[in-house]
């Protein structure tokens, strides 16, 4: 399944659009050689719902990075994959926390309830003067157990919330206080390899 992959992608450059070590943590597995570019823009939301925000400054991270890209000149066939990682509580979407107020704020919210994790991938291609564009999201729904206020305060002095959608790492001790998921586990980390996979080999580049 990954030689696959390795033959569909071999003679394309492969840049990850993410400072996010998580996202390249996930991305290594699959065994396509890249290149990390962070898009360092400001993150704006724009979009209707949650899933078109996602996807939307997913996409504002692929541009940033293919425009650059493109403009050292004459490019070979690049590739670019960019994610933005959101927690929405009912209809409100949680980013990173400013500071370690915030992150109490946003524990205490999820305490005891179920939220969704949504992560908008953007996919930009060019082959030539061929430009192929794909986003799409994936969601998981995650419950937390409830959480004293002493545990909250206990969690957010460990530093671990502050880079961090909603202000936990479930991949850390944030996970202690998960009480279940339903979905892709990786994507509640930063990118749905196993959508993502996929997308890379349905994706028409010719
Ligand atoms: C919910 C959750 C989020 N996160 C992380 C994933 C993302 O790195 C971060 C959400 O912020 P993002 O803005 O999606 O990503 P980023 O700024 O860290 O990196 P870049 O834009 O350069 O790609 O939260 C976890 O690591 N574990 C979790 O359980």
């Amino acid at each position: 399944m990954r030689r696959l992959l390795l033959e569909k992608w071999a003679n394309w450059r492969i840049i990850l659009a993410s400072a996010s070590p998580r996202r390249k943590a996930l991305f290594e597995p699959l065994g396509l050689p890249f290149e990390i570019i962070p898009a360092c823009g400001p993150e704006v939301q724009r979009g209707e719902t949650p899933e078109t925000v996602a996807m939307n400054l997913a996409e504002a991270k692929t541009q940033e990075v293919a425009q650059l890209v493109w403009a050292e000149g004459r490019a070979p066939d690049t590739l670019v994959i960019g994610a933005d990682t959101m927690v929405v509580c009912e209809t409100d979407i949680l980013g990173k926390p400013v500071d370690a107020a915030d992150a109490k704020r946003m524990l205490a919210r999820l305490s005891g309830h179920s939220h969704r994790v949504i992560t908008g991938v953007s996919l930009i291609a060019r082959a030539g003067d061929t430009l192929y564009k794909h986003g799409f999201y994936e969601s998981t729904t995650v419950t937390f157990h409830s959480m004293t206020a002493a545990e909250i305060a206990d969690y957010v002095a460990t530093g671990e919330p502050m880079d961090k959608a909603g202000a936990y790492g479930i991949q850390g001790l944030g996970g202690h206080f998960i009480q279940g998921i339903n979905g892709d586990y990786n994507n509640v980390v930063g990118l749905p390899m196993a959508r993502l996979h996929r997308e890379l080999m349905e994706m028409v580049v010719e």
